[in-house]
């Protein structure tokens, strides 16, 4: 008992820690209980012993945890999941009723490791279901055990015990900085300024289509994971543009930084719809690290932008050319900031 208490506590704890982050969950499953079986002896009014007639118990439900694209993170995910019991058997054979499994949706790339640490299931794609904690068999009633030399025996079992196991989900990151910005605002350039990456660029907008991923390699041999993402339009969270898709990626990154080109008229504006577009895909998005890039400060226009976009936001804005490498080393030291703060934090 005491030590259960101790158990409660410090799982208590971790839910608290991991409560802020809706990237990681530790919970616990529970399948169902099985119904136990039934003693029971039927008797008429033409025959009054006719036979044992207990029914058997129905099987408790499973935890099962399923990937489902339209989930977007692991908030709504109880830290306690227990399924529910099977119904016990009754008399004239009626069986008990299996209990339904409890299906716990979580999003697709979710990674199911144990207590240990072990990782036991990759959810990486729709409809992918990992049984968590399988609920306990019925127990058989008494008209199971009837034997030839045993007619009325009075015994049945008890339902199983479901299993009890604690779990850690965790949405696979897909890297740790996530560029994000309009189509031609310099993504793809700042990449390949800061990595070896080589992302085709181009001065038109949708240059690039898919996800590109670049390694940052500090000197003490710290590597850090950017993500060049195609760029983003009003009404994007609506599937315009490349939409959905691309949010989709932009949830998979630990931090944002948004990039905005400063060469453009009010480019406030462009990060105010940025972060609204986020939000509207999953109001949780907007609390994960975030920082500005100011872009393009070789262009005329961009010194006097740039002040103004200052007074805009309340994130650090960072004032970059990533053509030309203007100021990439303040920026490589504040990803790095954001990185070392979230690591201990065990995001
Ligand atoms: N002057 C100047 N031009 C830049 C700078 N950064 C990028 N550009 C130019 O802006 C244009 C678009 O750059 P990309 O890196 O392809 O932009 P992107 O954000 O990846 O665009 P999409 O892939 O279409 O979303 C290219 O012509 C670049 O040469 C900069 O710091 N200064
Ligand atoms: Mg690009």
């Amino acid at each position: 008992m005491f030590l259960n208490r101790i158990r409660a506590a410090t799982f208590a704890e971790q839910e608290t820690k991991v409560y802020k982050n809706s990237n990681l969950k530790t919970l616990r499953a529970t399948g169902g209980c099985g119904g136990n079986g039934c003693i029971s002896f039927l008797s008429l009014w033409s025959n009054e012993f006719a036979g044992p007639d207990g029914g058997d118990g129905g099987n408790g439900g499973h935890v099962i945890f399923k990937a489902n694209s339209a989930t977007k993170d692991l908030i709504n995910v109880p830290p306690i999941i227990r399924a529910e019991d099977g119904e016990k058997g009754q008399n004239k054979d009626c069986n008990g009723k299996n209990a339904p499994h409890c299906i716990v949706d979580v999003p697709v790339g979710t990674v199911v490791k144990n207590a240990n640490g072990v990782v036991v299931g990759d959810l990486s794609s729709e409809g992918i279901m990992f049984v968590a904690a399988r609920g306990g068999a019925g127990g058989k009633g008494n008209h199971f055990f009837v034997t030839d030399t045993e007619q009325a025996p009075k015994i049945c079992e008890y339902g199983a015990e479901g299993e009890d196991l604690e779990y850690t989900l965790e949405i696979k990151s897909m890297a740790h900085v996530g560029l994000i910005g309009f189509p031609n605002a310099g993504k793809s350039t700042l990449l390949s300024a800061v990595s070896r990456a080589r992302p085709k660029i181009a001065p038109y907008p949708f240059t690039t289509l898919k996800p590109h991923i670049g390694m940052v390699q500090y000197d003490d041999y710290e590597q850090i994971a950017v993500a060049d993402l195609p760029g983003l339009i009003p009404e994007s969270h609506k599937n315009r543009g490349l939409g959905i898709q691309f949010l989709k990626h932009a949830e998979r990154c630990t931090a944002l930084l948004y990039i905005i080109d400063l060469s453009l008229d009010k480019p406030w504006q462009y990060l105010h719809t940025l972060q609204y577009e986020l939000s509207q895909f999953s109001k949780h998005l907007l609390e994960r690290p975030q920082l500005v890039i100011a872009n393009k400060i070789d262009l005329p226009e961009a010194e006097k932008n740039l002040e103004l976009l200052k007074q805009e936001t309340d994130l650090k804005v960072i004032p970059v050319s990533a053509k030309l490498g203007t100021n990439i080393t303040q920026l490589l030291q504040e990803i790095r900031v954001i990185y070392d703060q979230n690591k201990t934090d065990d995001l």
